[in-house]
């Protein structure tokens, strides 16, 4: 359900550190350059985890940008698949098809941690105060427990502490099994290069009961405007800062109707999230006004739901370990 649409977070005058770089300083991101004659890597090898031909990608490498050829093969990997991404047709089956196996390879090759988290059970990971609100379901009850800190930008306690440890565990256990049978994994989008896709080790299920009957109804109320109450997709992940993992995360907008997201912890200073309003496609590199600006320190178990075309981005964080889930909800 999931896959239909592409992992994308679109940034924001191409640029991934800072909201007041101007247009007119860069480029846009999906500009292809003209590059010097320089033989083309080979890509077969990667055939299992490509989302592409290997061939298309030997054809694109000699539009990349030179920075960008020069760089490490990964590196290109993810560019050009970026690229390709953006112009592919959304039910492009081949791709949906590689990725139900890739996915299957990883569940029935993976062993799960904490089996119990790849179940919904509500009182387990949710704390009192906002299953109460949840199943009292209005908008008053919401607003009890909601802090609508900025408009469009709402704040509550959501995750049980022993949740958001035991999810860390298993997100930790997900990432030494990767390593140790070298399994090459796809991040959790285009601008990550850590964090790892919740869906893709099984807990998909889980989590979209977790979008239908705690995102939704919220949805549903605060997010008329881009169909709340009839999201029935998600793309699911953590995404993981430190200095020696990401760093920060430039401006952007996310590929997502409705984005909740929670710090899970650990310990670390830094890394909050910046909010600069909502424009339309169109208009996504306009002026931000001074109410729009919203800046949100991340506290463990804390969430923070906004609509995806919400602009923002994350600031760096500057020691220890920050942990964030993420639902990216969607209408197909
Ligand atoms: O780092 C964060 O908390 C923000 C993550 C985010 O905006 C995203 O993954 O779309
Ligand atoms: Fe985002």
């Amino acid at each position: 359900m999931d896959q239909r649409r592409e992992a994308q977070a679109n940034e924001i005058n191409g640029s991934r550190s800072n909201e007041n770089d101007s247009v007119s300083s860069k480029g846009p991101a999906l500009r292809l350059y003209p590059c010097v004659e320089k033989k083309a890597e080979k890509y077969e090898d990667l055939e299992e985890e490509l989302e592409f031909s290997p061939h298309l990608y030997s054809a694109l490498e000699r539009h990349l940008p030179t920075s960008v050829l020069s760089s490490s093969r990964d590196n290109k990997v993810q560019y050009m698949t970026d690229i390709l991404l953006r112009y592919s047709p959304r039910s492009d089956r081949s791709r949906l098809q590689k990725h139900g196996e890739y996915r299957q390879k990883i569940i029935s090759n993976y062993q799960p941690l904490h089996r119990v988290l790849y179940t919904m059970h509500a009182a387990d990971f949710f704390v009192p105060s906002f299953i109460k609100a949840i199943s009292e379901n209005t908008e008053e009850s919401f607003r009890k427990i909601m802090s609508e800190a900025s408009p469009g930008v709402f704040t509550f306690e959501m995750l049980q502490p022993r949740f958001c440890e035991m999810m860390l565990a298993e997100v930790q256990n997900f990432e030494k099994w990767v390593r140790e049978t070298k399994f090459r994994i796809m991040r959790p989008n285009t601008m990550n290069k850590f964090g790892s896709v919740l869906d893709d080790f099984g807990l998909q299920n889980m989590l979209q009961k977790f979008m239908e009957d705690f995102i939704r109804p919220i949805s549903r109320v605060f997010f008329t405007e881009v169909g709340g109450s009839t999201l029935d997709g998600h793309h699911g992940f953590v995404v993981e800062y430190g200095t020696d993992r990401d760093i920060d995360l430039g401006f952007h907008v996310d590929d997502a109707e409705v984005t909740l997201n929670v710090c899970l912890g650990k310990q670390f200073t830094g890394g909050e999230l910046f909010f600069r309003g909502v424009r339309c496609e169109k208009h996504v590199n306009s002026d931000t006004q001074p109410e729009e600006i919203f800046d949100y320190a991340h506290i463990a178990g804390r969430a923070i739901l906004h609509c995806g075309r919400h602009r923002h981005g994350a600031r760096a964080t500057t020691s220890g370990q920050r942990i964030n889930l993420l639902i990216w909800c969607r209408r197909y």
